[in-house]
């Protein structure tokens, strides 16, 4: 029997910065392009570096753009570089599908030489950070407005091309070259972690997943969704466009500053603790809006890009030409969504972009959620509110009438006790412990091969747990954790294990996986909410939920697939400020009975 103790230190991934030690050829040629000579370096990002390329023997003409062209960026990802793995990276293939569309640079030639991928594409002019922060960290209002209404319809366009970018940040936009025509068009570039959100083959959306130890893209502008692994999809792209935006404006966004193994977690926290009034305090009305709508879109929800560009109508200045980015884009967009509709301009006041429901209040609640199984009529008690002292009296007394723990839970340093007559069970014991996690005593109980069917803890450390003999269980293991243990979770999974019970203690969680549980799957849904859209996916696709635990941050749901088709589960669940009595009661009635119970973190 293998039991965890050490506190959890997960990190989401980041893209590692990599260090170059081979030389970069001297002379460059790919693909059958003309041969560069390596100038300045332009930026160097995540995985790959990027230089100006001059054509060592130039045409006549000269050309600023194309494939004759006599600079050009150069872009280098080394062969062995995690990005490519000795694959040409994943960004040639979306560069082949999106390159040249709008907003998104040429790609001339491509090749390998050497030890690295070479990608030629149109030069460009200064990033969007470049020009803020040359700027004393700053930038006009006017400026953002117009860089908001023309990313929206770039990331229209490259949406409708079935990818997501994966990436949104402010280092990823670039004006044209200076003194160019093209020096007040806006590009979007470095399509290293798109993703496609429509199936190329059937054109379906692709399906929601949540994978808590994958994290792709950049702290800071990452949407909340990023940050908690779920599948990239518009709404994240529109997220991280929202933030970008804001930290153009304010120069900051709230979350910055945190560091250190558990800056994910703290800066998803803070993204999901803060209103759009106060993400957007001194900014107009607009950008408030836009951020209210964009978190609040749904997994697969085709956001309505032309009415998102309609709201900065206010604030733009009317005449296109003497704005200081192009917004050509998005006039087209416009113009297109209008003839649909038979207009040409959006009318605001017949259907406002307005969020549906409001996610983020920047108040959290901490609420019951009580999760109701259907199944045939059985014997079910709850308490709630009991004292250490009185615990024994209601468990005696349930043992005495047939009755053993199903669930426990704990709320303001009191228990919640559910028994019922339909366990399975043939004995139980239980320890009511001063401290999260008993071990010895666990191991004890283990020898005995009784097995942990339920868990509680308190805030302050104490912990109830009950054992039962009588499981379908043949081995089982547990961890504590400071943060939610997800990669130990994934790594148990690999080994057949499936989490069967759950339990916080203030800020520190614990998870019991056991061997022959009977599920053919498992997911987790963790959010700084009641991770509601998640579970009702996961409800269509044959899961139920099997265990929950929350702490005052977070609401971990874990949703099973039982191995036996034939046990189809009907759920409900309950959200109550206090304990659900009277609604258990209703449940009873129409043969609901509590299956997990837990207090915590349900709304922000
Ligand atoms: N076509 C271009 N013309 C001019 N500069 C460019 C061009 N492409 C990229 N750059 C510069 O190089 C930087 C890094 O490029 P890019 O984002 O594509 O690389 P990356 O390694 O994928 O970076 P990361 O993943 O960290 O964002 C950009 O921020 C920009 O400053």
């Amino acid at each position: 029997m293998d039991d965890y103790f050490e506190s959890s230190s997960d990190k989401g991934f980041v893209a590692e910065i990599e260090e170059y030690t081979d030389p970069l050829p001297e002379k460059v040629q790919v693909g059958g392009s003309p041969s560069y000579r390596i100038e300045r370096k332009l930026g160097k990002g995540g995985f790959g570096q990027v230089y100006v390329g001059r054509r060592i023997n130039p045409p006549n003409q000269n050309e600023t753009t194309g494939p004759n062209a006599l600079q050009v960026a150069l872009k280098f990802e080394r062969r062995s570089s995690k990005g490519c793995n000795y694959r040409p990276p994943n960004e040639w293939q979306v560069y082949r599908a999106l390159g040249g569309s709008h907003g998104i640079p040429h790609v001339h030639f491509k090749g390998l030489q050497n030890d690295y991928y070479i990608m030629v594409m149109d030069m460009l002019g200064p990033s969007l950070w470049d020009v803020w922060n040359n700027n004393s960290q700053a930038m006009s209002i006017e400026m953002v407005t117009c860089i908001a209404i023309e990313a929206i319809s770039i990331l229209e366009k490259l949406h409708s091309r079935g990818y997501v970018h994966g990436d949104v940040k402010p280092e990823n936009f670039l004006l044209g070259p200076p003194g160019t025509p093209d020096e007040k068009k806006l590009y979007l570039v470095d399509l290293g972690l798109a993703t496609q959100w429509r199936d190329t083959f059937t054109g379906c959306h692709v399906d929601y997943d949540q994978r808590l130890e994958v994290f792709r893209g950049t702290v800071r502008y990452a949407s909340v969704h990023a940050h908690l692994g779920r599948t990239g999809s518009r709404r994240d792209d529109l997220e991280s466009l929202a933030y970008s935006l804001i930290c153009l404006i304010r120069g900051r966004l709230p979350w910055q500053g945190h560091q250190g193994e558990n800056k994910n977690f703290l800066v998803c926290k803070k993204k999901m603790d803060t209103s759009p009034e106060t993400l957007c305090c001194n900014c107009p009305a607009p950008f408030r809006q836009f951020v209210e709508y964009v978190v609040n879109l749904k997994f697969d929800e085709e956001p309505d890009y032309a009415k998102c560009i309609s709201l900065f109508d206010g604030i733009i200045n009317p005449s296109p030409d003497i704005r200081p980015i192009n917004t050509e884009g998005a006039k087209k967009l416009i113009y297109q969504v209008g003839h649909k509709r038979g207009r040409l301009m959006m009318d605001n006041d017949e259907d406002d972009v307005k969020p549906k429901r409001k996610v983020r209040l920047g108040q959290p609640a901490t609420q019951w959620i009580s999760v109701y199984n259907n199944r045939r009529p059985m014997m079910q008690r709850y308490h709630y509110n009991v004292a250490d002292e009185k615990l024994i009296q209601h468990i005696e007394k349930g043992n005495k009438d047939g009755l053993f723990i199903s669930s426990v839970a704990s709320c303001s340093n009191l228990w919640a006790l559910i028994m019922d007559a339909g366990t399975g069970f043939s004995a139980q014991v239980y320890k009511l412990s001063p401290t999260f996690c008993p071990k010895e005593w666990i191991m004890e109980q283990w020898k005995r091969n009784y097995y942990i069917s339920a868990i509680a803890g308190t805030n302050n450390e104490s912990s109830l747990i009950v054992m039962s003999k009588g499981t379908k269980y043949l081995q089982q293991s547990y961890k504590v954790g400071t943060s939610f243990p997800s990669k130990w979770i994934k790594k148990k999974w690999g080994e057949g294990f499936h989490v069967t019970a759950m339990a916080t203690s203030g800020t520190k969680w614990v998870i019991v996986m056991s061997r022959g549980a009977g599920f053919s799957d498992q997911v987790v849904e963790l959010d700084f909410l009641y991770p509601s859209e998640g579970i009702h996916r996961r409800w269509n696709n044959d899961y139920c939920i099997t265990s929950t635990a929350a702490t005052k941050d977070q609401a971990a749901i874990v949703l099973s697939i039982p191995r036996r088709k034939s046990t189809n589960v009907i759920q409900e669940t309950l959200r109550t400020n206090s304990f659900p009595c009277t609604l258990v009661k209703d449940k009873w009635k129409k043969n609901f009975y509590i299956a997990s119970l837990c207090y915590g973190r349900t709304v922000a």
